[in-house]
């Protein structure tokens, strides 16, 4: 580290700002100017902070300028913020090694990879061309061609550093091949259609010049009478001139509208290919996703990953990622065409372009942050929408559809003025490539039309390079919208490169669990838990849920019940202590295994938007409609089911919106009894549903229970009141007390006063 902090210098005060994002518990997303563009500072920010205990993850990304940090219960989410300023004021204060390295001066430690790595091959490109060509055109040309061959090293020096330096930031994202460019890893499989539009683009571009060329031709036909390069194709007269050119024109035109039709649909197709890659792959990782990463991020930004980022993904290579290369391939066939026909003009022609790439470049570096800020407002106000329009009951009847419709309008009021703040960057951009190239083109008229007065350039030679440089400049205009586009592009694959970096969920590695074998016994041994940054829900927890039996937890909100069925399902492992399964530790099972085991019904069941039928088959997908519907009569719902417009096809709506909520849990519970699973865990299964329907659950229950292990988490003793043995949970995640239902009531503590306050309230 000692390496990496040196000497201070080179920062700014307004790198100490630091904003939050977003706080969640145990996650915490901030804004850190100093990590903007500067990959080693990120790099030290965040190996400062993971050293800290109790920071169990720090990213930081140049590209975007946020700084993840994930903490464990020994760091209080309050304290986050000092860290990271103290983190901040550190490396600013002792930090060489975090400024990106001068060219000349590579910090220590650090690879030199911009400095002659990158002037090197671009003098020797630039220096061979202007060799080359002074030797054949003769000394006298030897200042427009170092000129020019200074307007190539520049563009090449100044292209290469940004492709460096993006390289360089991509490197810093988990996951990502080293020396790779993004661009490339967005690519990934998908080279060779790659290849095949850029053939059709490349040819493409060809005969556009060509077109142009012949154009050209047949301007100095009508001017001069006749075009110098077709008499040596033997058409001599102007009449069979114009014919040979109209034929030409023709050809071309026809070539032009042929390859432009099947270049665009090659990038097209290439842009949704990598699309659709991305969302399935992303998509496929998220599923695996440890659950406490899943709740973690906010879906709305998960969701907003998955179609926004890697829609842009796709939608940078089926349109400006042609642009890019109709250019490259018009500067590549103009400038030896140029240097060859009229090398006093070219440098005039092209000056222009290191001058374009650097402030393409440097609006990059300047916008990067505009756009993750907009991205962050506009996820935010999305979220927002999202969660109003879900809680339509809940605003109503609180009357607060104003207060609502402001905080919308304050939120797309912040969109509105980060997306104008990054507009006002882009306009400018394009407009000042505009104006660069309009000079260039009024440069090359007037110092090209001296050469053909003076008589130094021959004006059939000059006439057609006037048309050609235009066609470049007016693609040079569409730079500012393709590096808006790159830009965008590559903010996008820092957002779903650090999505896939979090980690997914790891198997135990004890071979595999036979549902079909399993008895049931669960045992909970010495277990601590606790959710990050928060008091332990369970401590020291030791319980015995016997197999084969009914057995029941109870006790105080927050006591810990759910937690429990959480860690037996693996959706967290515990800190200390160990969750058994059949004598066997559950964290050495396959997860799909113990979870194939399990028949769960959570205490808000998520219903998916489609039929009833669908939605009790949901995880069964082969079960039969007779079973359907015999899980149905099981769970009490078939009554209802009957009654409703299209009994089993009804539709649903969105998380079941068209049901109430006691039906809803019974759809839920007949989906659990589909799976038939040797264990079952009912967590406040019925608690909406009235009491004569539960007692009826109950009685087929009991038959349902007979041949498996049974764990029935409710408030309601009613619901427990036969289970062979019941837990009474208290603060804390202890056990306070423990029998069957005429046992502790003959214990006259916690269970039987709650049993006499409920049968009380039933009484009344
Ligand atoms: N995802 C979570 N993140 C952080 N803390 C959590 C999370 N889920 C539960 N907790 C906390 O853990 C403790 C135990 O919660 P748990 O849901 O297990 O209690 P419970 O006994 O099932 O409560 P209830 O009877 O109200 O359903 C509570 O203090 C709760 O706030």
């Amino acid at each position: 580290m000692s390496s990496l902090l040196g000497a201070a210098a080179g920062f700014r005060s307004t790198d100490l700002d630091v904003r939050p994002r977003s706080v969640i518990s145990g996650r915490q997303r901030w804004d850190v100017k100093l990590v903007l563009g500067r990959p080693q500072a990120a790099e030290v920010l965040a190996a400062v902070l993971r050293r800290i205990p109790g920071i169990t993850e720090a990213q930081a990304s140049p590209i975007t300028g946020g700084l993840l940090v994930r903490h464990d219960a020994r760091v209080q989410g309050a304290d986050v913020g000092r860290l990271v300023r103290g983190a901040v004021a550190l490396v600013v204060s002792g930090s060489a090694g975090a400024r990106r390295p001068a060219p000349a001066q590579p910090a220590a430690g650090a690879a030199p990879r911009t400095g002659r790595g990158v002037v090197r091959p671009a003098l020797a490109v630039g220096g061979g061309v202007v060799a080359g060509l002074a030797l054949i055109r003769g000394a006298s040309l030897g200042k427009q061609l170092v000129a020019l061959g200074g307007v190539a090293v520049a563009t090449g020096v100044v292209v290469r550093k940004a492709w460096r330096r993006t390289v360089d930031a991509a490197r810093d994202l988990p996951g990502t091949a080293a020396e790779r460019h993004p661009l490339l890893e967005i690519v990934g499989p998908h080279r060779r259609r790659l290849c095949r539009a850029s053939v059709l683009s490349v040819a493409c571009q060809v005969s556009e010049m060509a077109l142009g060329t012949f154009l050209g031709w047949t301007a100095l036909v009508l001017i001069k009478g006749q075009a110098g390069p077709l008499v040596r194709f033997g058409l001599t007269t102007a009449s069979a001139q114009l014919w040979g050119l109209t034929g030409l024109v023709g050809v071309a035109c026809a070539a032009v509208a042929g390859l432009s039709y099947a270049s665009n649909l090659q990038w097209r197709r290439l842009g949704q290919e990598i699309e659709h890659d991305w969302r399935n792959r992303t998509y496929a990782h998220v599923q695996h996703l440890e659950l406490r990463h899943l709740e973690g991020e906010r879906t709305t930004r998960i969701a907003g990953v998955l179609s926004d980022d890697v829609r842009q993904l796709g939608a940078f290579f089926a349109t400006s990622a042609n642009d890019l290369l109709q250019l490259s391939t018009s500067l590549a066939l103009l400038v030896p065409l140029f240097l060859w026909l009229a090398p006093q003009i070219a440098w005039i022609a092209f000056l222009p372009i290191p001058f374009i790439a650097w402030l393409s470049f440097h609006y990059q570096d300047k916008v990067t942050a505009d756009y993750a800020v907009s991205g962050e407002d506009r996820a935010r106000l999305h979220s927002q929408l999202v969660n109003t329009l879900e809680a339509g009951a809940t605003v109503k009847s609180f009357s607060t559809e104003d207060y609502e419709a402001e905080r919308i309008d304050r939120l797309s009021a912040e969109a509105q003025d980060s997306s104008r703040r990054t507009d006002r960057s882009t306009i400018r951009h394009a407009e000042v490539v505009r104006l660069c190239t309009t000079s260039s083109m009024a440069g090359t008229l007037l110092i090209g039309g001296r050469s053909v007065l003076d008589g130094s350039m021959p004006f059939e030679v000059f006439s057609p390079l006037i048309g050609l440089p235009q066609m470049v400049m007016v693609r040079m205009n569409r730079l500012g919208g393709i590096v808006d586009q790159y830009q965008r592009t590559i903010t996008a694959y820092d957002r779903v490169r650090r999505l896939r970096a979090l980690p997914a969920e790891i198997d135990g590695t004890g071979g595999p669990l036979d549902a079909e074998e399993v008895r049931g016994e669960i045992v909970l041994d010495g277990v601590t838990f606790a959710y990050p940054d928060r008091p332990p829900a369970l401590e020291d927890l030791s319980l015995t849920i016997p197999a084969g039996r009914v057995t029941a937890l109870v006790g105080a909100t927050g006591s810990g019940k759910t937690t429990i069925a959480r860690l037996l399902m693996r959706f967290q492992d515990a800190d200390f202590g160990s969750v058994l399964l059949d004598g066997r530790d559950v964290r050495d099972l396959s997860r799909r295994d113990l979870r194939q085991a399990i028949g769960f019904v959570a205490q808000d069941p998520f219903l998916f938007d489609g039929t009833v039928a669908d939605n009790i088959r949901y995880g069964s997908f082969g079960a039969s409609d007779e079973a359907v519907v015999e899980a149905a009569m099981k769970a009490e719902a078939h009554a209802f089911v009957a009654t409703l417009p299209d009994g089993y096809d009804t539709v649903i709506g969105e998380r079941g919106a068209a049901l109430s909520g006691g039906q809803r849990q019974r759809i839920a519970l007949a989906r659990a009894i589909l799976k038939d699973a040797p264990v079952v865990i009912l967590d406040e299964a019925t608690s909406a549903v009235d009491n004569e329907t539960e007692a009826a659950i109950q009685r087929t229950l009991r038959a349902f229970a007979a041949d498996r292990t049974m764990l029935i988490i409710a408030h309601r003793l009613s619901t427990v009141r036969h289970a062979d043995r019941i837990y009474v949970m208290d603060k804390g995640g202890v056990v306070a007390e423990q029998g069957t239902h005429d046992e502790l009531l003959a214990q006259h503590g916690l269970y039987a006063s709650l049993w006499q306050l409920q049968a009380g309230e039933l009484a009344a």
